[in-house]
């Protein structure tokens, strides 16, 4: 069909095209002369469909949000990656992240990649926790293969990026991930993360057989952890808000309060303690930083 329009997202910036992903094809797209750059990765658009493998971008669809760090639109998941050892996992990290991806109203999902290997007690808490206070996790290895298809169908639907410390297995994942799935041919920079971390380039997604897309590129660091107010930490803390009704002031901190329903599920362990102490930590930092403003 000729100069047909069609509906697609943007797969990555390369050299001054754009590549856009409509159903099962990639087109590479030049921009509408009235159209302003930047155009994101993520973006959707509409092109005008010039041939088999050409178009142009006439219009850019209203972004649902924007990651910075890089800049990717229409973010809906994050994976935040963690593993069983080497590196043992980082309790705060992922409470971090955890915060950031609420904040920014992404669904976090925990990854906890390496069960080939014998777990530190740090990713047995996490194993032990997360999962049955209410938190999306999957256990993964990207050695073997395990846990991918279901990784595949987790991401099913969304645009999602990772997260988590280096050599958790985020590159080895997102190649397990991407194997065999369609691929930008103009293809020049390695898919190992965080590679050319220092130039600019253009965060590529990659479309997955099963429908969804993930960044080629961290899309997360607790370096972007934003201005929160005391009063509203504990908001992204979703397993206290079932507790925290229950406290006896309606602005409790759950710190230094009387009668607090989220200290009490700490003391009967339905909370876990760790948790609560990271929650602290953040919030004495938070407390700290309202000083500065
Ligand atoms: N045993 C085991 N090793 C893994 C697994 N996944 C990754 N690795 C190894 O862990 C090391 C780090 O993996 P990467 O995929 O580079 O980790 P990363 O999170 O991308 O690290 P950065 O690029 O530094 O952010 C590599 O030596 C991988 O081969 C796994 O499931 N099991
Ligand atoms: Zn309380």
């Amino acid at each position: 069909m000729k100069n047909s329009q069609a509906e697609g997202v943007v797969l990555k910036k390369y050299s001054g095209f754009y590549y856009v992903k409509q159903e099962e094809k990639i087109y590479e797209c030049k921009l509408r002369g009235k159209l302003k750059d930047p155009v994101l990765s993520g973006d959707k658009v509409i092109i005008s469909v010039l041939s088999d493998d050409k178009g142009v971008i006439e219009k850019i669809l209203p972004r649902k949000n924007e990651l910075l760090r890089p800049r990717i639109a229409n973010v809906s998941m994050v994976l935040i990656v963690m593993c069983n050892d080497k590196p043992a996992p980082s309790l705060s990290l992922l409470d971090r992240l955890l915060v950031l991806a609420y904040y920014n109203h992404l669904v976090p999902y925990i990854i906890l990649n390496k069960i080939d290997m014998a777990p530190d007690p740090k990713a047995m808490l996490i194993k032990d926790y997360y999962p049955h206070a209410g938190f999306n996790f999957l256990e993964t290895s990207a050695l073997q293969g395990k846990g991918i298809k279901e990784l595949r169908e987790i991401i099913k639907g969304e645009i999602a990026v990772f997260a988590g410390p280096s050599g958790a297995g985020k590159s080895s994942l997102l190649n397990a991930l991407t194997d065999g799935s369609l691929k930008v041919k103009t293809q020049e920079v390695s898919t190992k993360i965080g590679r050319g971390k220092h130039t600019t380039r253009h965060v590529e997604l990659y479309p997955l057989e099963e429908g969804g897309f993930i960044a080629d590129t961290p899309g997360f660091s607790v370096l972007d952890m934003p201005a929160i107010s005391r009063n509203e930490l504990a908001k992204y803390f979703p397993d206290f808000s079932d507790f925290a009704p229950g406290c006896r002031f309606n602005n409790c901190l759950h710190w230094k309060e009387k009668e607090c329903a989220v200290i009490e599920a700490v003391k009967q362990g339905t909370i876990a303690e760790f948790r609560y102490y990271n929650y602290l930590d953040m919030l004495q930092e938070v407390i700290e930083n309202e000083r500065c403003y």
